[in-house]
């Protein structure tokens, strides 16, 4: 059984994937086997393979495993809306136990398991359910995308808030520098140092071509993973 966490951020659009990809890359220093997840995805690019997400050929490239795509991207809408619309537009529903039966089977092939979430932590997938519900039913630990701009610091706190409303362990979080003309960033990187009430993983620069594989340096991950 592999370690594993679920990885949100503050919104869609605010690196989530590059950190995704950069975790990945810093994990498979330590582990042999190391898998990225995008269980949800909504929108999809054509490849000579078919439809794919963008974001799970990311993973893939930042994985040291290959498996089919039904195991690491079991659900692919293909209109890149909030997946409660691309799911209804597609005339399907999002099956919880599609997602879990997934992410069972990863965690028995692989040393270390990192799933991306899509959009911000509430985003919904159904008329009843949100993105919360999925990562309760997970139950991995959760580890938070920061996208550092005007407004993060709001985000951020919400975001914690309802993780742990729920129970859930938010295990890290990193900051990922979206915004290059971002006002006082130390200053509100150290103010979610001291507000987040979870570890910082990760202090991700901005870079016009964001590159995983380097920013893997940059992980301060606990000695226990
Ligand atoms: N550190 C960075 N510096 C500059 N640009 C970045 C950085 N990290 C990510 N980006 C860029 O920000 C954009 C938004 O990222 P992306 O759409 O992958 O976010 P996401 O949070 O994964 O969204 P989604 O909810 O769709 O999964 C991309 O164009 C990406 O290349
Ligand atoms: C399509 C996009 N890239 C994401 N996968 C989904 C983002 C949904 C956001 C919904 C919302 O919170 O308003
Ligand atoms: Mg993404």
């Amino acid at each position: 059984m592999s370690i594993g966490w679920f990885v949100v951020g503050t919104d869609t659009g605010i690196g989530k994937t590059h950190a995704t990809c950069a975790l990945l890359h810093a994990l498979a220093r330590r582990h042999a086997r190391v898998c990225g997840m995008k269980p949800i995805a909504a929108g999809g690019v054509q490849t000579p393979d078919g439809l794919s997400n963008e974001d799970s050929i990311a993973h893939r490239a930042a994985s040291t495993v290959r498996v089919r795509p039904e195991l690491d991207n079991p659900i692919l809408l293909p209109e890149p809306l909030s997946p409660h619309l691309a799911a209804a537009r597609a005339g399907t529903a999002i099956s919880f136990d599609t997602v879990l039966d997934a992410v069972t089977e990863l965690r028995t092939r692989t040393d270390a398991l990192v799933v991306e979430g899509a959009g911000g932590f509430l985003v919904p997938l159904s008329e009843t359910q949100t993105g919360a519900d999925l990562a309760a039913a997970l139950g991995l630990p959760l580890v938070l995308v920061v996208g550092m701009r005007l407004g993060c610091l709001n985000h951020a706190l919400l975001t914690a808030e309802a993780i742990r409303a729920r129970g859930l362990a938010l295990a890290g979080w990193i900051a990922n520098r979206v915004d290059p003309d971002f006002l006082c960033p130390e200053e509100n990187l150290a103010y979610l140092r001291t507000h987040l009430g979870a570890p910082l993983w990760a202090d991700l620069p901005f870079s016009a071509r964001p590159d995983p594989r380097a920013d893997a340096d940059r992980f301060m991950l606990p000695d226990v993973l």
